[in-house]
């Protein structure tokens, strides 16, 4: 569809849910303008950085680059646009008809609000029921950058599968247990940023040093003011001596993690694949407040076997393509979504 003479209306589809591909910085500009979910830039003259600046969502020197997977899903949208995804169950069931599905869970900020510090974080009963009698109708997994054994101890049930330090460790039913396969090598490169880190900020009033097996979150939250922009300096140092761990972003804190290719989003493919559920038959459904959740939901989008569903608190850019705006919601959500799974499990 060309951007400079959008025909998406005539179709009666929505420009969010249609594709724009485009030769032109203006074409992809007015792409961009007209809220079109994908803008592909086409770069046929040595022009891809300008296509990306102009705000192509990807840029290919030639279509045959492109398919689609099964139905076009929107890029990147501001998390306040979303629809609720309690108010679009009808269609959120229509997309799964004839599927089973399997759903994946964030802990913090999802199944649990967000507090002052990771220890008070606790599941309610309410909620671990609501994931209970989801878990006997379908597949359920809680991806959580907590460590293995803190997410486990948390949510307490037994037939679950569960992801510890953003899908680094994995553990399910029937005695599953994963490790990501490079994840120990970075074990001794780990345990020295964790020295550092505690020598550099041990003594910063509020902050909190979580040591994960594969990751390390530095908790700043309660940190007073005056000390905050010593935090980041403080952590970039000891990345820099340890070149093969990378900083990555949380809420309220920074995460240092092996500097490999793996991530929510890689685990979840990972372990759709391993527990025989990377088919078309099911329905992923994968919800999630969190930046390192992205990457699941950017997963969803490209291979077109599920949805990404946003807890949102900051309007922000997202690749979800549903929202709820509380943890009350989530727990809804996942009462209304065992009952339309009834029957259905994979
Ligand atoms: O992937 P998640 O299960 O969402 O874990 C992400 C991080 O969550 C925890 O930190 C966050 O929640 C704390 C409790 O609400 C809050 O105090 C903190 O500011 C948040 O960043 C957890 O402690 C981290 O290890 C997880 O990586």
């Amino acid at each position: 569809m060309n951007a400079k003479n959008p025909s998406s209306e005539q179709l009666d589809v929505k420009p969010a849910r249609s594709v724009v591909v485009e030769e032109a910085l203006a074409g992809v500009q007015a792409g961009r303008r007209a809220g079109f979910g994908m803008v592909v830039g086409v770069d046929r003259s040595g022009h891809a950085q300008e296509l990306k600046d102009a705000g192509a969502h990807m840029v290919v020197t030639d279509l045959v680059e492109v398919s689609v997977a099964q139905e076009v899903a929107p890029a990147r949208r501001r998390s306040d646009e979303l629809p609720s995804a309690l108010a679009a169950l009808a269609d959120i069931k229509a997309r799964m008809k004839g599927r089973s599905p399997a759903v994946f869970l964030d802990y913090d900020g999802t199944l649990t609000p967000i507090v002052q510090s990771p220890e008070l974080a606790l599941l309610s009963d309410d909620m671990r029921d609501a994931v209970r009698t989801l878990a006997r109708r379908c597949t359920v997994v809680v991806m959580s950058g907590r460590d293995l054994p803190d997410v486990q101890a948390r949510v307490g049930l037994k037939d679950i599968v569960y992801g510890g330090s953003h899908g680094f460790e994995i553990f399910g039913p029937q005695g599953m247990h994963f490790e990501q396969e490079q994840g120990g090598e970075f074990l001794p490169q780990l345990d020295r940023a964790e020295l550092a880190l505690r020598e550099r900020l041990g003594h910063v009033p509020g902050l909190l040093v979580e040591r994960k097996k594969y990751a390390i979150a530095v908790h700043f939250r309660l940190v007073g003011e005056s000390d905050l922009e010593a935090v980041e300096p403080a952590v970039n140092a000891v990345l820099a001596a340890h070149p093969k761990l990378r900083k990555t972003h949380g809420k309220m804190i920074f995460e240092v993690q092996p500097d490999i290719d793996w991530d929510k989003g890689r685990a979840m493919i990972w372990l759709l694949g391993k527990l025989g559920l990377a088919q078309s038959d099911v329905f992923v459904l994968y919800l999630g407040d969190d930046i390192t959740d992205e990457d699941a939901f950017r997963s969803l989008n490209a291979q077109g076997n599920g949805i990404g569903i946003l807890v949102r608190d900051e309007p922000r850019d997202t690749a979800a393509q549903y929202a709820l705006g509380s943890i009350e919601e989530v727990r809804r959500f996942l009462t209304e979504l065992a009952t339309l799974t009834e029957g259905t499990r994979a």
